[in-house]
């Protein structure tokens, strides 16, 4: 009889199970099975209660009742309770989410289930939040998940802060002048490799936790980039992304206008925790030997040497349009420790961009400017994006002044990572003796594009298993090793 066959019995099991679950999540009733289970389990555990209140004795504001609302309000599970207001956050587009008294919210914490529960007459009225722990995780979890709280706390707080921009101005007080910062660049719109974005991403997010690593190591908590290429390549702009990915102020520092060391070291003393020290274009102030500030001067402020008061906390930013004509003992590892390289576009830099400014993945016309790429000419992101931006109704027009461009100014400057750009301008194509400014690889002439990049991969394949100290996400160093 086939009700008595065992497989028979589990398949139908099986269907009916599949049947029960998919009916709860598609109506929602899971939600109240699990509401009974949690209820059904709490009834065998006992809780202890935390009160936060919103005011101390005198009255003033519990400071850690509004640390502990951010936190709660950046928890996923708000969205699950029953009720839940929705409110105007301190900037006019900012929606909150906010409790009514007695709901609850259930957090997870090193695998315990916490409850905080909002207490009090509801608005303007004073109100508690009560944190209810089991009385058997209590002892593991408290103060941790209370470090935990300050922890992601100070994470919000800092992405909520207006980040500021400081330039160092010559009077009357040669001191830094703060202006709101409000670049709009970030990761996401600078057109680089995933790869490279992606490893910067993942060193910036270890350094923002790194303090006690730093300090085990007796190290200053601190860390420095160099972003080297061609004008209009990025630098500029990857900075302004670096500054509101960390969420840190930025001290633009111009060298030109700083009279010796010891005013260098004051301005250094001057900046803040949580900022970026950048100085633009470094190589091209070595190169002009400028008499107020000496080699230790510079070399000791890289190293941020007075003391950790002053450096930590803080990474600093060198850009340059090529490291060649500097003395390497500037850009040592321990000095600068991760070395960027911003390079003309490549075809898949072009087709980022083509993306970007016109939203265009694929082109009957890509053919031919990969083609031309190929070919060894280039241009810098910061030209292609104008040509497309002036040209962004006509995407066919925009692809075409670049291809025209490409052929007239871009001939021959793709030679890319070993070409070097004749002088060092500022975006036109004329190099400082006048001449069209060309690339040009040292010794012998430019190998074919298609052996550099041959070349290019091993080299890339080779850097990023090098154990340098100072990272270079770069094929550069690469080459020097190899
Ligand atoms: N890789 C890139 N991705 C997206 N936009 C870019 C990129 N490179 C340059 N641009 C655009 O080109 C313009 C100039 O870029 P930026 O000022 O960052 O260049 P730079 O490398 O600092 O140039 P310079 O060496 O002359 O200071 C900016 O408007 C920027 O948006
Ligand atoms: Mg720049």
């Amino acid at each position: 009889m086939i009700l008595s066959n065992p497989i028979f019995l589990v398949i139908v099991t099986i269907c009916i199970f599949v049947a029960i679950r998919v009916a709860l999540y598609r109506t929602g009733l899971v939600y109240i099975v699990k509401k009974w289970w949690w209820w059904f389990e709490d009834c065998f555990h006992v809780y202890q209660s935390f009160k936060v209140p919103k005011f101390n004795e005198s009255m003033q504001e519990n400071q850690l009742y509004g640390r502990v609302t951010d936190y709660l309000n950046s928890l996923t599970s708000i969205e699950e309770s029953d009720f839940t207001n929705l409110v105007t956050g301190k900037k006019p587009n900012e929606i909150v989410l906010q409790l009514d008294p007695n709901q609850t919210i259930e957090d997870d914490f090193l695998g315990a289930k916490v409850i905080w529960q909002i207490e009090g007459s509801g608005a303007g009225g004073s109100r508690n939040l009560v944190l209810k722990v089991r009385k058997a995780d209590k002892r593991r979890i408290l103060r941790p998940y209370l470090q935990h709280i300050h922890v992601v706390a100070d994470e919000l707080e800092q992405k909520k802060r207006e980040l500021r921009l400081y330039m160092n101005v010559d009077v009357p007080d040669r001191a830094w002048k703060p202006v709101p910062f409000t670049h709009p660049s970030t990761l996401e719109t600078i057109s680089m490799e995933s790869d490279l974005k992606s490893k910067v991403k993942s060193d910036l997010e270890s350094f923002l936790k790194a303090k006690q690593y730093y300090h085990r190591l007796g190290r200053v908590w601190k860390r420095s980039f160099l972003l080297y290429g061609p004008s209009g390549t990025g630098k500029s702009s990857f900075v302004a992304a670096m500054a509101n990915f960390l969420g840190y102020d930025v001290y633009d520092l111009d060298l030109s206008r700083v009279k010796d060391d010891s005013e260098l070291m004051i301005l250094l003393l001057q900046t803040t925790t949580k900022s970026i020290i950048v100085i633009e274009d470094l190589d091209r102030y070595l190169a002009e030997k400028p008499a107020g500030l000496s080699f230790s001067g510079i070399s000791n402020f890289m190293d941020g040497l007075l003391n950790s008061c002053c450096a930590e906390e803080r990474v600093m930013v060198f850009t340059m349009n090529s490291k060649d004509h500097v003395d390497p003992a500037f850009l040592r590892p321990g000095r600068i420790d991760v070395h960027i390289h911003f390079p003309l576009c490549d075809f898949g830099a072009f087709k980022n961009l083509a993306t970007s400014y016109l939203g265009l993945k694929e082109h009957k016309l890509f053919p031919q400017v990969e083609e031309i790429f190929l070919s060894g000419s280039s241009l810098s992101p910061a030209e292609i994006g104008e040509l497309m931006i002036a040209n962004r109704n006509s995407p066919s027009r925009a692809i075409k002044s670049v291809i025209t461009a490409l052929q007239t100014d871009g001939d021959g400057r793709g030679a890319g990572l070993f070409g070097r750009r004749v002088g060092f301008d500022t975006g036109s194509r004329k190099s400082e003796s006048g001449e069209p400014g060309g690339a040009f690889c040292g010794e012998g002439g430019v190998p074919a594009v298609r052996d550099i990049r041959k070349l290019y991969g091993f080299l890339r394949m080779k850097s990023s298993r090098s154990p340098s100290h100072s990272q270079s996400f770069d094929a550069d160093s690469a080459h020097r090793e190899g």
